[in-house]
């Protein structure tokens, strides 16, 4: 089976092709907390009807903020201070990292979701799973060189953004705050605080949106905006989910466009989206929409891909199960020697997660 991989990231076209995202004009209001603090849907729905003079400012899922161009007003001319918060996962630097991080990961309540009643165990229980899952996940880390690259593609995804928002007259401070190893969201919220930033707006470099990823990460915001005076009373605006923004889509097509060209024979290659999956009851009993942004979005990347007529058959599996419970199928280990069994001799690997 012939194998290439789409190994990019889009989020740095996302940030050039989007228009005018930026502008901070008109009716600010204050992002306030929903009532009912444990409900991570309500919170969402909340954040998104208080974003600041939105033309998208729907409770949809996939709602995000958008300016018309004439309401654009260089930062240069007002008092504001601008910043944005990228929000990402972490990963380890070193092997000896990994343990750590893994502990961090499985004693956050959205990833181990624990009845409330069993919460005292979630702590003892993340050192169990983190020390039982280390040698595995070191086996991995080591096989890339020995650590996670995500710190320096989100730093150059920083850099990328500060330049592509200056190109708009724009001048904001981007922070990144990764959820489970440094640097953590608490230092860039310290350092946001620190800079008396004015205005902010949050960015999960996830395209979907799923309680896992997002949601913990925004929730960490919750609580701190929560306790925090000076949080309380800033502008505050989530860009909760992406994948189904014009230039995400596009760049998607045009990496598939351009590896597909690779292969001697383009038409008969299979483009197999491969993401990482959430445990089945996040979806089923939580309502989580990660896996309906998903299908959404391979749709999107799809259809693109057909106005070009590009008509290569597709499939999406997810990957990264941990654990005993049933996660999202198909799964990717199975639905590659599925393939292989009909006769697929040439794949394309798309990860869009
Ligand atoms: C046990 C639960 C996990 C859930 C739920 C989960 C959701 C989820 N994760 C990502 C993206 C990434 N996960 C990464 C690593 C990773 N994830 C888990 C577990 C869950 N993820 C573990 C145990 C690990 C560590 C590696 C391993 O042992 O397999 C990473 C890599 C981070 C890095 O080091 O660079 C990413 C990225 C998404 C998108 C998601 C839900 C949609
Ligand atoms: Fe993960």
């Amino acid at each position: 089976m012939l194998f290439r991989s789409c190994g990019k990231t889009a989020s740095t076209s996302f940030t050039g092709s989007t228009k005018h995202e930026l502008s901070l004009h008109g009716n600010v209001k204050p992002l306030q907390l929903a009532a009912n603090g444990s409900s991570r849907l309500a919170y969402r729905s909340l954040v998104l009807k208080n974003q600041w003079n939105l033309s998208a400012s729907s409770s949809s899922a996939n709602a995000v903020t958008t300016f018309d161009d004439d309401e654009v007003v260089p930062s240069s001319v007002s008092d504001e201070k601008i910043g944005v918060l990228l929000l990402n996962l972490g990963g380890p630097e070193t092997l000896d990292d990994v343990q750590p991080f893994l502990f961090n990961l499985f004693a956050d309540p959205d990833i181990i979701r624990l009845p409330r009643l069993f919460r005292f165990l979630q702590r003892p229980l993340a050192k169990l799973i983190s020390t039982f899952r280390a040698p595995k996940s070191k086996e991995g880390y080591a096989s890339i060189g020995g650590g996670s690259p995500l710190r320096k593609i989100t730093d150059e995804q920083a850099n990328a953004l500060k330049i592509a928002l200056e190109k708009k007259n724009l001048n904001a401070n981007i922070y990144v705050g990764m959820r489970y190893w440094y640097p953590f969201t608490e230092e860039a919220i310290d350092q946001i605080k620190k800079d008396k930033i004015t205005k902010l707006v949050v960015l999960p470099l996830y395209p979907q949106y799923s309680i896992s990823t997002s949601g913990s990460s925004i929730r960490v915001l919750q609580d701190i905006v929560k306790e925090d005076s000076y949080f309380s009373g800033l502008p505050i605006s989530i860009i909760e989910s992406w994948y189904q923004r014009d230039g995400y889509v596009k760049s998607m097509a045009d990496l598939i466009e351009k590896e597909l060209s690779a292969f001697s024979n383009p038409e008969e290659v299979m483009i197999f989206f491969s993401a990482h999956g959430v445990p089945l009851t996040y979806v089923e009993d939580a309502g989580d929409p990660y896996r309906d942004q998903m299908e959404d979005c391979i749709a999107l990347i799809m259809g693109e891909l057909r106005s070009r007529g590009i008509l290569n058959s597709y499939t999406l599996a997810y990957q990264s199960r941990v654990g005993p419970v049933q996660w999202l199928k198909p799964y990717t280990d199975e639905v590659l020697v599925e393939l292989g069994q009909k006769g697929v001799k040439s794949l394309l690997a798309v990860p869009v997660r």
